[in-house]
């Protein structure tokens, strides 16, 4: 079962300017979305449990191992981080070599159902950098998701996408979740999220974090503070 421990962890890029500090969460299988305000450290905390940069202090264990003590290419094996800017992870020419670069480099065979999904074949040729906004967020999503990593680290993956983009992932989503991946998704999108019914959020607030299992126990006070959009500005009034 797939599980992520933070240990006094504190997170950033600068020592003696810490973003989140000391905190503590263990979290399982199943569905977590990610709030905070802009700024607050949704990327850098995806980005230290994936690995991609150190903890400031204290540790990060994935089923008793601490991510960025992995080899690159160990690490995808077990966790798929997708990228706020797609462009930012593209590495090939073709789409078609993007999707297959993560299955070349860890040796897995590969989840093809989920590039089916998302990434229609007459992009397969084209340039990754040539892309519109909403299919380089197709291709930069599926060319992580294709490994079928047990861990899922998805930062605003709906931003870009149209209508068919986001039922496309929404059902992605669910099936994994049907599958026991332990997902975190980082969002501003709370009431499309909301349909998915998920495990857990994970608010960064000023104080820390606070993890809570309902979205509708918080007050629209808390929600703001979280630098999420309160129930009357998305409701036109609501509460
Ligand atoms: N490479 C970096 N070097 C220094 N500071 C950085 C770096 N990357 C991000 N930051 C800063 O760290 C803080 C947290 O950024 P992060 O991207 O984690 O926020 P976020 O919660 O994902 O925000 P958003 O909702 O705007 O996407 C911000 O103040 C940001 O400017």
């Amino acid at each position: 079962m797939p599980e992520i421990i933070a240990e006094k962890l504190s997170i950033g890029y600068r020592r003696e300017k810490p973003i989140l500090k000391n905190i503590f969460f263990k979290i399982r299988e199943g569905l977590h979305i990610l709030l905070g305000a802009n700024g607050s450290g949704k990327t850098t905390l995806l980005k230290t449990i994936a690995g991609l940069i150190n903890p400031l202090e204290g540790r990060v264990l994935i089923n008793n191992f601490e991510p960025y003590k992995l080899k690159r290419r160990e690490a995808a094996k077990y966790i798929a981080y997708t990228w706020q800017n797609p462009y930012y992870g593209f590495v090939e020419a073709r789409v078609i070599d993007e999707i297959k670069f993560i299955l070349r480099t860890t040796g897995v065979k590969g989840n093809w159902e989920i590039v089916e999904k998302l990434v229609p074949k007459e992009l397969y040729e084209r340039n990754p950098y040539t892309l519109s906004g909403g299919e380089a967020k197709r291709v930069s999503i599926a060319s992580v998701l294709v490994g079928d990593q047990d861990i899922w680290l998805l930062d605003e993956p709906f931003n870009e996408l149209d209508y068919e983009g986001t039922l496309s992932l929404l059902e992605i989503i669910r099936d994994a979740r049907r599958r026991g991946k332990l997902i975190i998704i980082s969002t501003h999108l709370v009431p499309l999220m909301d349909q998915l019914e998920p495990d857990k959020y994970l608010l960064i607030t000023r104080k820390g974090m606070l993890i809570v299992n309902d979205w509708n126990k918080l007050s629209d006070e808390e929600l703001v503070n979280a630098g999420v959009l309160s129930r009357s500005m998305i409701c036109g009034g609501y509460r």
